[in-house]
Order: structure tokens, then C-alpha cells, then sequence
């Protein structure tokens, strides 16, 4: 068994988290972003939050937010890692980072070469980054959006922080993706969902699965 770290992001229920826990899924993403099809209110996400585990890491998804709704989502539910998943400067991580005390991933999207530029900068104010597609053009919501990247464009790079590999991952293509970049954490929606914005738990356990494999 291989030590991968999963991240199932998207829960919007109780029977969503259930599934995760019985998965042994690492961390439990919820999605504050009201144009998402997974978007949570504070008094769902606390219900869900309460629901996890110790071990299970709760992790809080916002895109662009304001110190006025980051204050609201970390003085009301339990959070254990902060997902900044807008176009959040470097300076704004390490200010989250300082005002909060909890661990921040930023995500990054990625199409081609030139999107991994950045990448240097962010893993010296977050501590975590998150490699995940980049949405099309136009497109309503920066994640979630089922779509990969060319995974070839990270064999053989490092970081300096702990990373994890998002965007279009399946339990069918995990193995390849796995192979091909040498993540150690990955993330996933849509490949685990019967349909937008609906968990399957049978995908659940067969992407953990997959991982471990
Ligand atoms: O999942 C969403 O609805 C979402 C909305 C707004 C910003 C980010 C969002 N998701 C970010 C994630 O961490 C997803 O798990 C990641 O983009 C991978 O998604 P998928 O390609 O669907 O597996």
C-alpha cells in the first residue's frame, strides 16, 4: 500500500462525508463560492465539519474572499487547512497565512509551461500548492471544472512545499497520472461524482483505492 494522500473536495452532505471517512480519504474539502455547484453555507459546512473525524483534515475552499468572510468561515467551523483557489498574490497568502495561523494551499492553474512560472513564488508564502487545470475561458467556477492538463509538464520538477495534483482525475485515470508526475497528494471533484456536484460513494472508495494501489 502506498502512502498517497487524497483530498475529496466538494462534500455537500452528510452521506458525502461518510463516504470520505470510510474511504481513509487524508483531507475533506468544502467549496465557499456561491457560483459553485458545491457552494456550502457556513451552517452546512459547521454541520459537516463537526461530522469529521480527528485525522480527517477539513479544508476550506474560497476564491478571492475578504478578511470579512475568511473571519466568519474560521470563528464558526473547525478548519484544519486553507484552500485560496482565486488569483490571490503571493503578498495575500503570506497575509493569510499571518492573520488566521492555519496552513494555506494556493491553487495554481495550469495549461502550459509558462503557468508553472509562478509556482516558485507561492511555495515560499503558502505551504502547500495545489497544481490543478486551469478553466476555460469564460468559464463560471476556477476548479471543479472535471478537466485535466497535460500531466507531462511536471515530470521531473520539484517545489519547495508539499504540492498536490487536481484537475480531471479519475479512480480509471489515477494510476497514469500518479506514474507520469510522481505526486504523493492528490485532489479530486468531478471524477467522483455521478453527477455535477453529486458524490458517488462507490467512486469515492474506488479513487482512494486507486491510490493506494
Ligand atoms: O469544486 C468546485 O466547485 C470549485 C469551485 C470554485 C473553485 C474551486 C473549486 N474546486 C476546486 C478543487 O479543489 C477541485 O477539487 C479541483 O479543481 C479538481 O476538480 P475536478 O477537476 O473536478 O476533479
Amino acid at each position: 500500500m502506498s502512502d498517497i494522500r487524497v483530498k475529496i473536495c466538494g462534500l455537500r452532505s452528510l452521506s458525502d462525508m461518510a463516504a470520505v471517512v470510510s474511504s481513509r480519504a487524508s483531507y475533506a474539502g468544502m467549496v465557499f463560492f456561491p457560483k459553485s455547484p458545491r457552494h456550502l453555507s457556513l451552517e452546512q459546512a459547521r454541520v459537516l465539519a463537526f461530522a469529521a473525524p480527528p485525522g480527517l483534515a477539513k479544508v476550506a475552499l474560497t476564491v478571492d474572499a475578504e478578511d470579512a468572510m475568511l473571519d466568519e468561515l474560521v470563528d464558526q467551523i473547525p478548519l484544519d487547512l486553507l484552500q485560496l483557489h482565486g488569483h490571490e498574490t503571493p503578498a495575500r497568502v503570506a497575509e493569510v497565512k499571518a492573520r488566521y495561523g492555519l496552513p494555506v494551499m494556493k491553487a495554481i492553474g495550469v495549461a502550459d509551461e509558462a503557468d508553472l512560472a509562478g509556482l516558485m513564488e507561492y511555495s515560499l508564502a503558502a505551504d502547500q500548492l495545489l497544481i490543478d487545470a486551469k478553466p476555460p475561458n469564460g468559464a463560471e467556477v476556477p476548479g471543479g471544472n472535471g478537466l485535466a492538463f497535460d500531466w507531462r509538464l511536471l515530470v521531473g520538477r520539484k517545489w519547495l512545499k508539499p504540492w498536490m495534483l487536481a484537475g480531471g482525475l479519475t479512480p480509471e485515470n489515477l494510476a497514469e497520472a500518479l506514474r507520469l508526475t510522481g505526486a504523493r497528494q492528490v485532489d479530486v471533484s468531478s471524477g467522483v461524482e455521478s453527477a455535477v456536484g453529486v458524490k458517488d460513494p462507490q467512486r469515492i472508495a474506488a479513487f482512494v483505492k486507486a491510490a493506494q494501489s
